[in-house]
């Protein structure tokens, strides 16, 4: 139990009400999105299950407005290995909404064999970094907008083993599932830096999150983990313990003066020396602009 408690802590102890308030959450058909999802419901939020799956995600909303008593749980399709589906959700959402609070970029993929998206880009990349890049970018005047608004990007405690290789930024020269997940993960972080600085005056701040090691579909590329996951299932985080530090970023008041921070158990935490290396995170921006199809500034 000591060791469990250990592994396991952080709790939002925020009491903040959300009624008005618009949030995204992608990925939230299932583990820390979705409970992440059914807590900000909770709470009285509107909140748009943005899922590649729609019957997945039409499942959880259903739940969620069960057992919450919030009707206003909306399923949209959002697919970030693919950048038409991106630029269709964000159109349909801007058309849709007059405001946007939360945004929560949560889905990812981890250990995925070799493959690319859409638009020709590494699996990991394409969709943990790139897709929530873009989608950012699209929904950016929202947020702005709705200030005081907030953009929560889910990275890991994995970013530790990452490195962007510029030259191989779609593993094409070299590749490893897990360092591909380690490298999105960084990448998640260097956004998140950048982005922040870029947004310091706008009234919309940033913040990256390890969510801990969490009981969730996250391993089901990889037997070995999915081994791991079930034997130390008792010691890891529940997806709702996982969704803690993301709910603690995106809610608890007074947090903006730690615009750019990552956090992990409810915390401030410490990130590699990579990810506070700010020539690296303003390149990684101009690349993904590049790659992305949207204008430099
Ligand atoms: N679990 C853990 O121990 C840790 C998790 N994290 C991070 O937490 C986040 C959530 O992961 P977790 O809940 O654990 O994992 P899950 O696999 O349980 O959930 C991942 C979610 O992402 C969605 N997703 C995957 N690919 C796409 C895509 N192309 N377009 C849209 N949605 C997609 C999945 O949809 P579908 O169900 O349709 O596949 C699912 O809803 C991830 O960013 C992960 O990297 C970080 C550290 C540790
Ligand atoms: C060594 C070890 C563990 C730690 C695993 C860790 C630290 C996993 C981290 C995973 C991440 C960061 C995944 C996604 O981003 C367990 C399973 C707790 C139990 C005992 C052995």
């Amino acid at each position: 139990p000591k060791i469990r408690k250990m592994l396991c802590s952080g709790v939002c102890t925020s009491t903040v009400q959300l009624p008005g308030k618009v949030a995204v959450v992608t990925g939230a058909n299932t583990g820390i999105g979705k409970e992440t999802a059914k807590e900000l419901a909770q709470r009285g939020a509107r909140v748009y299950l943005a899922c590649r799956d729609i019957q997945k995600g039409e499942l959880v909303a259903r739940e969620i407005q069960t057992m919450t008593g919030n009707q206003q749980v909306l399923v949209r399709k959002l697919d970030l290995a693919d950048t038409k589906s991106i630029r269709a959700f964000a159109k349909d959402f801007l058309a849709e909404e007059k405001h946007l609070h939360i945004l929560i970029n949560n889905a990812g993929v981890m250990m995925c064999p070799y493959s690319k998206t859409a638009d020709g880009f590494e699996m990991h990349m394409g969709v943990n970094h790139l897709g929530h890049f873009l989608l950012t970018h699209l929904l950016l005047e929202k947020l702005k907008e709705s200030a005081p608004s907030r953009v929560v990007n889910v990275s890991s405690l994995a970013h530790h083993l990452g490195r962007i290789h510029f030259h191989n930024l779609q593993g094409e020269k070299f590749y490893n599932a897990g360092l591909a997940y380690c490298h999105s993960k960084l990448a998640n972080i260097l956004f998140t830096q950048e982005l922040a600085r870029r947004l310091k005056g706008s009234g919309v701040t940033t913040y990256s999150v390890h969510p801990g090691t969490v009981n969730s579909e996250l391993v089901r590329h990889s037997p070995f983990m999915k081994w791991m996951w079930w034997l130390f299932s008792f010691f890891i985080k529940t997806p709702k313990q996982g969704a803690q530090t993301s709910l603690y970023c995106a809610i608890t008041e007074g947090l903006e003066i730690l615009n750019g921070h990552h956090f992990s158990d409810c915390s401030v935490a410490w990130v590699s020396a990579q990810a506070r290396n700010e020539t690296i995170a303003r390149r990684l921006w101009d690349v993904s602009c590049d790659l992305l199809g949207i204008p430099m500034d």
